[in-house]
């Protein structure tokens, strides 16, 4: 039944509701006692064009208007719009047709004529050939809001829908995860020195005349389209070493994901943006072509590190963007003597921060999402001479079997302005069913940071007092935490264990070791060996101590055993965090020589040993020493490697290893 918001709903004798006003509603005596509903006045627009027209106020100015400029500005607003659009128009050039495409500022689908046109020429020569596409427009769609990013994918997006609670729910296409395996580098003289290449090393090498091919490539596609996506935005929250970022991407869901992962300028910050240090150009829809030299599939991501930028061809899922951004750190900090982690970071109350290292899936996310601490970041750091600081300025949490009592943060932050990648969801109430994997296991939450409530803005923090290396393993013979020397940090650190259960395919019954140095190879530029150095001399310099801990299997292997519970490795991060781990009676593991705590408040002491938790000894025994072997093959390609200057130090990371 209708109501009127006072709850009152009558009904006339011939059915028809009538709907009544409060006593609050007025008789206008001066037109003859004729009942006039004023609790609802009419609009001023004489039409609904104009009606229309009202709905949207101008944004306002962040600095006064031409002839009220401030008097120091050196230049005039129309001015700095012009250079924007130039730049613009500079990043989508053609480099074949030396020029760059009429740039226009938005929606083609406004019927509202451009303001502003600009032809940009890189050099003053005359156009040679003509072609269609020198004469479209290129319409951008700069840096928009969340609720028009919505409204544009929508409205254009096929897969986008609004979720229960507000979020974007997106499909990220046919690729619901990376593809390290179609990623290249461009391999030139400077490349060629600095960067880590051969066995081991994620860099597969390109040419730099194949970049510009792909680049070329991307860069049609994208102005080919009715419009494209710019976002200018930074890394890094330490102000000294913050790097601009320009996206250009032909899908509005890109664009929000970028906007929620990287650092949000405010509009002052974007008025004077100016030149990107690096630039994405995310043609994702867009194949690349077989024929290509060094293409072994329809997907490529490349690196060109002297042209500061980035290719995408042939995959949607956003997360190569924000990763591919991080190999960018991984390559410009350590230039500058700062080190670049893929690690979670938090701070307690009393300013204690903890870095947590670990592969995809093992719990930087969630574990740093800390009720009880202020969150710096999830995923991606820089440690300088002064703290750590945060590269990103949004969160990227796995939703799959996401619980409201397990992870209330995550929960709660998926909200509207959050991308919710690749979930499935109740036609009609739209709410999310986090345990269905129908289209991936890798379902994905991207927000703004300030979505957690604690987190710690600007994300920034002192020098960390615990750096916590965390395994996944579905092995079940990792104790769930044990304290580490420098050398074991390092051990653990180069190798970059985690052993996850094979995935969804039926019959595999054996985990799978994974060893990825640095706890991140696919994202290292360099040698694993000179983030390692840096890290131990940190470590030393600020006093670290170091922390292995198993969020993996207890109780036999991935298929006997079962994962640890969460609310475990919770107790045991929290006495990492409060020190009373430091102070425990510890006992030392037989072939791993781990340091184990016999107690930690709230956890079972039986479990701490997984000896304990497993029935057959025997097979304890034997897959401690199968897992034993892996790490040591997996370390044989970094025994002739130097670790830092000191020779004393690389013995000692060759022997705290397993002994067996
Ligand atoms: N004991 C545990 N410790 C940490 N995470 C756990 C544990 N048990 C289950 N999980 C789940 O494992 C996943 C960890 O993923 P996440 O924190 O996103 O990893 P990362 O950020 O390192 O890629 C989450 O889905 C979390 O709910
Ligand atoms: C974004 C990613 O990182 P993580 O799984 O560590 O969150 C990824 O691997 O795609
Ligand atoms: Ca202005
Ligand atoms: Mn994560």
């Amino acid at each position: 039944m209708a109501s009127n918001g006072n709850g009152q709903v009558a009904m006339k004798g011939n059915g028809l509701k009538k709907i009544t006003t409060s006593e609050k509603q007025k008789y206008n005596k001066d037109n003859g006692g004729i009942c006039q509903d004023m609790s609802a006045p009419t609009v001023k627009a004489q039409t609904i064009d104009e009606l229309h027209s009202l709905q949207k106020k101008k944004s306002a100015p962040t600095t006064p208007i031409n002839g009220t400029q401030a008097p120091f500005s050196p230049i005039s607003d129309q001015e700095r719009q012009k250079q924007q659009l130039q730049s613009i128009s500079a990043s989508l050039a053609s480099l074949t047709r030396e020029t760059g495409p009429k740039v226009v500022k938005g929606d083609p689908a406004n019927k509202v004529q451009p303001t502003k046109v600009h032809h940009h020429h890189h050099v003053e020569a005359p156009t040679i050939s003509v072609s269609d596409s020198s004469l479209k427009f290129t319409h951008v769609l700069y840096n928009l809001s969340p609720a028009e990013l919505y409204e544009q994918a929508i409205k254009y997006e096929k897969g986008s829908f609004i979720t229960s609670t507000g979020a974007l729910a997106t499909l990220s296409g046919a690729k619901t995860g990376r593809a390290p395996r179609d990623k290249r580098v461009v391999r030139d003289d400077v490349t060629g020195e600095e960067l880590w290449w051969g066995k081991g090393s994620p860099n597969i090498e390109m040419d730099e005349h194949t970049f510009m091919v792909n680049r070329e490539r991307a860069v049609d596609y994208l102005n080919s389209l009715d419009k494209v996506f710019v976002n200018d935005q930074f890394l890094n929250w330490d102000p000294e070493n913050r790097i601009k970022v320009r996206i250009v991407s032909a899908r509005a869901y890109h664009s929000l994901f970028m906007h929620n992962m990287c650092i949000r300028p405010t509009p002052e910050e974007l008025e004077d943006f100016g030149t990107p240090d690096f630039t994405i150009y995310n043609a994702g829809q867009f194949p690349c072509n077989r024929y290509t030299h060094y293409m072994t599939s329809s997907t490529s991501i490349d690196l060109n590190l002297a042209r500061r930028e980035m290719v995408i061809l042939g995959t949607q899922y956003a997360g190569e963007m924000k990763k591919g951004l991080f190999s960018v750190m991984h390559y410009l900090m350590p230039k500058r003597q700062i080190l670049s982690l893929h690690s979670g970071c938090n701070m307690g109350k009393d300013g204690d921060v903890a870095l947590f290292f670990g592969l995809s899936g093992t719990g930087k996310t969630t574990l740093s999402t800390d009720p009880n601490r202020y969150l710096i970041g999830d995923d991606e750091h820089c440690w300088t001479e002064t703290g750590v600081s945060n590269i990103e300025g949004g969160c990227y949490a796995k939703c799959i079997d996401l619980a409201r009592e397990k992870e209330p943060d995550i929960w709660n932050a998926i909200k509207f302005g959050t991308v919710l990648e690749n979930v499935v969801f109740d036609e009609h109430t739209r709410e999310v069913d986090y345990a269905d994997r129908s289209v991936t296991e890798n379902t994905r939450a991207s927000y703004p940071i300030e979505f957690i409530p604690n987190a710690k803005i600007p994300c920034v923090g002192p020098h960390p007092k615990n750096v916590i290396l965390l395994a996944c393993d579905a092995f079940g013979v990792l104790p769930p935490v044990s304290k580490l020397n420098l050398p074991q940090t390092m051990y653990h650190f180069i190798s970059g264990y985690t052993a996850l259960v094979a995935g969804t395919e039926d019959g595999v019954k054996e985990p799978r070791a994974t060893f990825s140095a640095c706890f991140g190879a696919a994202f290292i530029m360099l040698h694993p060996t000179k983030y390692a150095a840096m890290l131990a001399e940190k470590m030393q310099k600020h006093g670290a101590t170091g922390w292995l801990v198993n969020t993996g299997w207890s109780g036999g292997s991935y298929g006997s055993g079962s994962r640890i519970k969460l609310a475990y490795t919770r107790k045991i991060i929290d006495a990492i965090h409060s020190g009373s781990l430091l102070k425990a009676k510890y006992v030392k593991t037989q072939v791993f020589g781990l340091e184990i705590p016999t107690e930690v408040e709230g956890v079972p002491s039986e479990i701490l040993d997984p000896m304990n938790t497993w029935s057959n000894k025997q097979a304890y025994k034997d897959t401690l020493l199968k897992l034993a072997g892996l790490f040591k093959n997996n370390f044989a390609t970094f025994t002739d490697h130097k670790i830092g200057k000191d020779n004393k130090l690389t013995e000692e990371i060759l022997a705290a290893g397993p002994n067996f």
